[in-house]
């Protein structure tokens, strides 16, 4: 049967990037989005934003909800201080199968814990199976209509601390409105905008930034 947009990246990748070096896996994805098949990763534009985030925080404790083909988790965990590991989670198993093809061949499968299932059930999980008591950074970029259930559970499960940074991809497009107006009206949060465009298009995108107080 036909191969998935997925298997056809994951064959990009193999073809024209470097075992054992992140920076030529995420040129190699962005080439392919650019010249061959439109794909949801964040992206080069996007990706740099989330790049200097990582920097800036320094994270010890990582979360990122949306694997997709791990294309973001390859820029997070390339970043990452050595010891430090990521906890990625995907609910599409074919997605998982080809992200973790992806990891791999970019080296950093040892800085990575892919889970599959979906956040309702894995967020309140997480304290008892991965032995976190909170989180530095969560990268979103899941259901857009998840963000802000899933923040809220953070927020009950008691997985933030002050200090913890949440970035959320796509908040304009596709969107997620309920969302925005929680994190900035919300005097938990000090909420920023960083202005920029859906990967691989002109559209009007960005990525929301929001520090939680305590
Ligand atoms: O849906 C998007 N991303 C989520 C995929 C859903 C996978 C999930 C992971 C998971 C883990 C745990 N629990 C539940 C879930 S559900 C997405 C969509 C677009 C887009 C933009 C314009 C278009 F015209 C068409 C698509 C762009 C993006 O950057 C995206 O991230
Ligand atoms: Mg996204």
């Amino acid at each position: 049967t036909r191969s998935t947009r997925p298997q056809r990246m994951l064959k990009a990748v193999q073809k024209n990037a470097t075992k054992g070096n992140p920076q030529s896996v995420i040129s190699a994805i962005d080439y392919f989005c650019k010249n061959s098949e439109w794909a949801m990763n964040v992206g080069d534009e996007k990706g740099s934003i989330l790049d200097s985030v990582v920097t800036e925080v320094n994270p010890s404790t990582v979360l990122e909800l949306g694997t997709y083909c791990g294309y973001s988790t390859v820029r997070i965990a390339r970043l990452l201080s050595p010891g430090t590991k990521l906890i990625t989670l995907e609910f599409n198993p074919a997605y998982a199968t080809v992200a973790r093809q992806i990891i791999a061949y970019a080296g950093l499968q040892d800085k990575v814990t892919l889970v599959e299932g979906s956040s309702a059930d894995l967020i309140p999980q997480i304290k008892e199976r991965f032995g976190i008591t909170t989180f530095d950074f969560i990268f979103l970029d899941h259901w857009k209509d998840r963000y802000l259930p899933d923040i809220k559970l953070f927020e009950e499960c008691g997985l933030l601390r002050k200090g913890s940074v949440l970035l959320a991809d796509n908040v304009i497009c596709p969107g997620a409105p309920e969302y925005l107006e929680y994190v900035r009206n919300s005097p938990r949060y000090e909420s920023r905008y960083y202005p920029a465009h859906l990967e691989y298009t002109k559209a009007e995108d960005g990525l929301e930034k929001s520090v939680f107080l305590g």
